[in-house]
């Protein structure tokens, strides 16, 4: 695979740690403007650093967009020339719609939205992936991609906005759980370090339970909560001072914020 990632920043150089890792790529040209930030990923086999977007659409077949949205559409113009009809277009940007892609290159080109998140920097990305009727022909592609760096699901254009909340801001939600988790392990005794250990290792075996066993959580909760005993007590309190309400309430929160951002 030929992959070029205009914008490597935070998302655009997680995708790129986990193209590397997984031996995913031919050649993979990483662009920013200012391209000293990212030059050490020239050490890397086959990885080549540029301020040139043109090049790097030149040299790739497949183009990761991992930009600012307000960025988007003056790079689309500026290579839009240089895109030919095999190119595979994968956008990561939020609220960038495809019809307004495809107002400004046209719609004769393979265009995929993707939603991932930093995870994928490590093989853990949940992203959700739609595609114009064009690119539908290149999904599996795109899910073989994906696929390599987490798991993926194809879901229509007009859920996007909810799963990044889900997916891609989600996954600060849960870290802002580990840390308050450790922070509570600290005030038990545990030093930071061991806090956090605890913390990372207990919320990713819940995840797997949950993965492995195709189990409600409700069903895994109940096999923990002795009756009279600390987990339910816990627990209770939790739920009275609001904690899956607030849960809810961010979420709701952070999906009117990215519609507003998608306008
Ligand atoms: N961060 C996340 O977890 C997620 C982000 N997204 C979406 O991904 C996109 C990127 O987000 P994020 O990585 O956080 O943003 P960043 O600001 O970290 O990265 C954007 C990068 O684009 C570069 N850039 C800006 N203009 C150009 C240009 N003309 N040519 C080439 N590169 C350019 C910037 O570098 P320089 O200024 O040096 O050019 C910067 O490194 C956004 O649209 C965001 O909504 C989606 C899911 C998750
Ligand atoms: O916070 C944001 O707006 C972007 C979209 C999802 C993750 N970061």
């Amino acid at each position: 695979m030929k992959v070029a990632i205009i914008g490597a920043g935070n998302l655009g150089l997680s995708i790129a740690k986990g193209l590397i890792t997984t031996n995913a790529i031919t050649t993979l040209y990483l662009t920013r403007r200012n391209k000293e930030g990212i030059k050490s990923y020239e050490e890397y086999k086959n990885v080549f650093v540029t301020d040139d977007n043109k090049l790097a659409v030149q040299q790739s077949d497949i183009i990761i967009f991992a930009v600012q949205p307000a960025q988007f559409e003056s790079i689309l113009l500026d290579i839009k020339d240089l895109l030919h009809q095999n190119h595979v277009l994968i956008s990561t940007i939020t609220g960038f719609k495809i019809p307004r892609m495809e107002s400004v290159i046209g719609s004769d080109h393979y265009i995929i939205r993707s939603m991932p998140n930093t995870a994928i920097s490590v093989g853990k990305s949940m992203t959700c992936l739609c595609a114009n009727e064009k690119g539908e022909k290149r999904i599996d592609l795109a899910k073989a991609i994906f696929n390599r760096l987490g798991t993926t699901i194809s879901i229509p254009e007009k859920q996007m906005q909810a799963a990044t909340v889900i997916c891609a801001s989600g996954i600060a939600f849960w870290m802002r759980l580990i840390r308050a988790t450790t922070q509570g392990a600290i005030q038990l005794g545990f030093d930071a370090a061991e806090a956090q250990e605890m913390a990372m290792q207990t919320c990713s075996g819940a995840a797997s339970l949950l993965i492995q066993s195709g189990s409600h959580p409700e069903q895994e909760i109940d096999k923990v909560t002795t009756p009279k005993g600390c987990t339910i007590e816990g627990l209770n309190e939790m739920e009275h001072q609001g904690l899956s309400s607030s849960l809810i309430k961010g979420i709701v929160s952070s999906y009117e914020k990215i519609n507003q951002i998608a306008k």
